[in-house]
């Protein structure tokens, strides 16, 4: 239990917890509910850490600068990091640079022993690391929980990656050659990520980058630093040698700190999980050195449930944990929710009701099953997707509302129905609990609906027909297609998009190859084979 709170503060928040979203709290309790907690208590405070990670040591900006990082939930100040500037990440590219052609000699076993290690050290630190996550990003903790097993996966799994690299051996086409191929680490890498996975997001980048033999500066969000630097920490105690890992902090910097980033002659490849516009001017920034880049980009999935759905149910449960997952703030979230005319209404009813048993709040309460989003901005551009849908037709079936008696940062978990092509939502990703369920008649019309998107990251179907299965998945413009399931994440599966999504792979077998070149080696002069 919290220290910080008092006991009759404790009283009262219990609850809490049980509070449905859809009520209005009494006046009375009003105050309580946007109090919140303060600090978590963790079991080893000293992975709270606000600093920069560079070349092994704990550091400030040199300006002595830092930026503010609330709690979404309440409001409250966390703490405060350094706002480096791009002198002091200029020293964060050296210790990388200076790093890199120790480390890439180690054995690949080498490497990944230290992954593992730094594996291990996340699952004894998981309950710490989760309520990092929770406090900074909102999120409930049991997602957070989920989180770090699901971040620290990557480190196990390219732990197991990294001694399997295996070149070729090329039937060369000229007499006498012989030709096999050597995969290298690319070099410096930076790594832009953003506060939507505070821990997953990064590991999926560093555990292949050191796997590979590569060092990296990571530019941690501004809204989630700590999440970052209490990884940073236990890189350290996993042995991980200095420089190799760099965790830099920066607030209003960020623009020049990410132009650095992208232009510096010593960093190789930059990997950067985000928006598409930032995306975009990242690509151009990263294009004056031609860098090698991979690009995690938005996106704006359509989930579609055919009338030949088995179990509808199960589309439901399906939908509603792509949707909502996250407060509906992750890339691969449903976006547009197709559902075909003969079960659309039954879909809608029991898709409402399974919306109306979520609780919100605070992230640290018992029972909560969904947090704020990560700050006003969001929960406006929620609320003017809703207010545009409506304007044009649609209605609410519940939710609609900012939950303002809870903070500026919650909205009411929402379901729009007579959702149509015109409306925001068929086009922009709304990044928050608005779920907007369209209706269809055949397959053609839903598929070139569900590919007029710009962007094509993750795209879900359910069916019971094994030929549609078939023809729809090898339709869909999306780098991920969920058959018959609404959650396709897993460190096995390759990450990633197609079109303005952006394109790399992230986790699996190929995630590694990102951070790898191959160098083919032709052998001359090797003679005739031996003839019989
Ligand atoms: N494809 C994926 O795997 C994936 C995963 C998570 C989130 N996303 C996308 O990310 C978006 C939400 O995250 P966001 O709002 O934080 O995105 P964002 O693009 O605003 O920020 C992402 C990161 O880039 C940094 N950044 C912003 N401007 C920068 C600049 N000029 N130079 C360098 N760095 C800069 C931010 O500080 C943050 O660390 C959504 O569109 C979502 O779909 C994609
Ligand atoms: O938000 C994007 C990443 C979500 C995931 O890896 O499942």
């Amino acid at each position: 239990m919290n220290r910080l709170i008092r006991p009759v503060s404790r009283q009262l928040l219990r609850s809490r917890t049980r509070y449905p979203f859809s009520i209005p709290p009494p006046p009375a309790l009003k105050r309580l509910y946007t109090m919140g907690h303060d600090k978590p208590e963790l079991k080893d405070p000293s992975l709270f850490i606000q600093k920069s990670y560079i070349n092994g040591e704990w550091v400030d900006a040199k300006s002595g600068e830092t930026f503010e990082v609330h709690d979404p939930a309440t409001g409250k100040l966390i703490g405060t990091c350094p706002e480096l500037d791009t002198a002091d990440v200029e020293k964060a590219i050296e210790a990388a640079s200076e790093a890199f052609p120790k480390f890439r000699t180690l054995l690949a076993r080498e490497r990944a022993r230290m992954l593992r290690r730094w594996y291990q050290l996340m699952m004894d630190n998981a309950e710490d690391l989760a309520k990092l996550i929770t406090w900074e990003n909102g999120k409930p903790l049991a997602d957070s929980k989920g989180e770090v097993n699901y971040a620290a996966s990557f480190f196990e799994w390219f732990s197991e990656e990294a001694p399997r690299v295996y070149g070729d051996t090329i039937p060369a086409s000229v007499p006498g050659n012989r030709v096999i191929t050597l995969k290298q680490p690319v070099g410096v890498c930076g790594l832009i990520t953003p506060w939507n996975f505070p821990a997953a997001m990064i590991t999926r980048k560093i555990g292949p980058a050191l796997a590979a033999g590569c060092t990296v500066v990571a530019k941690s969000p501004a809204e989630t630093p700590f999440t970052a630097n209490a990884l940073a920490e236990l890189a350290h105690r996993a042995g991980i040698p200095k420089g190799v890992v760099n965790i830099v902090t920066s607030g209003k910097n960020t623009p020049a700190v990410g132009e650095l980033i992208t232009t510096h002659p010593e960093v190789r490849k930059v990997s950067f999980t985000g928006s598409t516009n930032v995306g975009r001017l990242l690509m151009k920034q990263a294009s004056s050195t031609i860098k090698k880049v991979s690009w995690e980009l938005g996106g704006n999935a359509p989930f579609i449930v055919f009338d030949d759905v088995e179990d509808l149910d199960a589309a439901v449960t399906g939908a509603i944990a792509s949707k909502f997952r996250s407060s509906g703030q992750t890339c691969v979230c449903a976006n547009r929710i197709y559902v075909q005319s003969g079960v659309y209404d039954e879909f809608a009813k029991r898709f409402v009701a399974k919306v109306k048993e979520f609780k919100l709040g605070g992230g640290f309460e018992e029972g909560i099953t969904h947090g704020p989003v990560i700050h006003e901005r969001a929960a406006e551009k929620a609320h003017d997707h809703v207010q545009d849908a409506t304007s044009k037709g649609a209605k609410v079936a519940i939710g609609g509302q900012k939950a303002s008696a809870l903070g500026p940062n919650f909205y009411e978990p929402t379901v729009l129905t007579g959702m149509t092509k015109e409306m925001l939502i068929a086009s922009e990703e709304t990044f928050g609990p608005v779920a907007g369920l369209f209706s269809f008649k055949t397959e053609k019309e839903v598929v070139d609906l569900a590919n007029k998107a710009e962007v094509g990251l993750a795209g879900y179907f359910f069916s019971g027909n094994v030929r549609r299965i078939f023809r729809v998945a090898e339709a869909l413009e999306v780098g991920m297609v969920g058959v018959n399931t609404g959650l396709i994440s897993d460190v096995a599966s390759p990450f990633g998009g197609v079109k303005q999504s952006g394109f790399g792979r992230e986790g699996s077998k190929y995630g590694i190859d990102e951070f790898m070149t191959i160098k083919s080696v032709t052998f001359g002069g090797m003679g005739e084979p031996l003839q019989a």
